[in-house]
């Protein structure tokens, strides 16, 4: 696996080997040794999540607060997402700011998320089947989130609001600037 860097800090986006010959291809979706030897990030995973969405869906932007914040590790199995995360971390040097990649079921790209971070994704595909593995466990009192089109953050979905479809709670996910008075 290749690891590099992004933008923001502690962000990294994952590029795996991926093996194909004539029956299919084969690749190691996590390597928790390599991850820590090319990051010096020591993370113990203990949730996998896997959702099915069709095109147009957002899903975000969410986290977990406090003690039930959670570091992910998200990746596209089927289809093509728009993957968004944004460190809100006080204090961080990159604290505000946003990353966009595409994840898809061809070069296989992961992101690894921090703690401390917002995140979402826009399916860009139908039947895309997205998964992630999660360093907490889920607890819903602990569930947080922006609003997708939030003024500050400014960020480029690529389609437009009316062509989206978002849960009725996502729909009304505070304003970021509003985290944090
Ligand atoms: C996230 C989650 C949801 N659920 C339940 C709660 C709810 O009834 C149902 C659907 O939940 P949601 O609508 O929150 O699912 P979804 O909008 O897909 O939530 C996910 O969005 C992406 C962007 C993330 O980053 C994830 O961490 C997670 O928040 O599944 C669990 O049981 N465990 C979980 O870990």
């Amino acid at each position: 696996m290749t690891i590099t860097p992004t933008p923001l800090k502690d962000c990294y986006i994952i590029q795996p080997q991926i093996f194909e010959d004539e029956r299919g291809y084969f690749f190691e979706s996590f390597n928790q040794r390599d991850f820590e030897e090319q990051t010096g990030i020591r993370v113990d995973f203990v949730q996998d999540n896997q959702s099915q969405s069709s095109k147009g869906v957002l899903r975000g932007l969410h986290f977990q607060k406090g003690a039930f914040a959670q570091a992910k590790l998200v990746r596209v199995v089927k289809g093509k997402v728009l993957d968004v995360c944004v460190d809100i971390r006080k204090g961080s040097p990159t604290f505000g700011q946003h990353f966009s990649v595409v994840l898809d079921d061809i070069e296989h790209k992961q992101l690894y998320i921090p703690r401390g971070f917002a995140h979402g994704f826009l399916v860009l595909e139908n039947d895309t089947i997205f998964t992630y593995k999660c360093d907490n466990y889920y607890n819903s009192a602990s569930e947080s989130g922006i609003i997708f089109n939030d003024r500050t953050l400014n960020i480029d979905w690529g389609m437009p609001d009316s062509q989206l479809i978002i849960s009725e709670k996502d729909q009304n996910l505070p304003l970021f600037d509003t985290l944090y008075m």
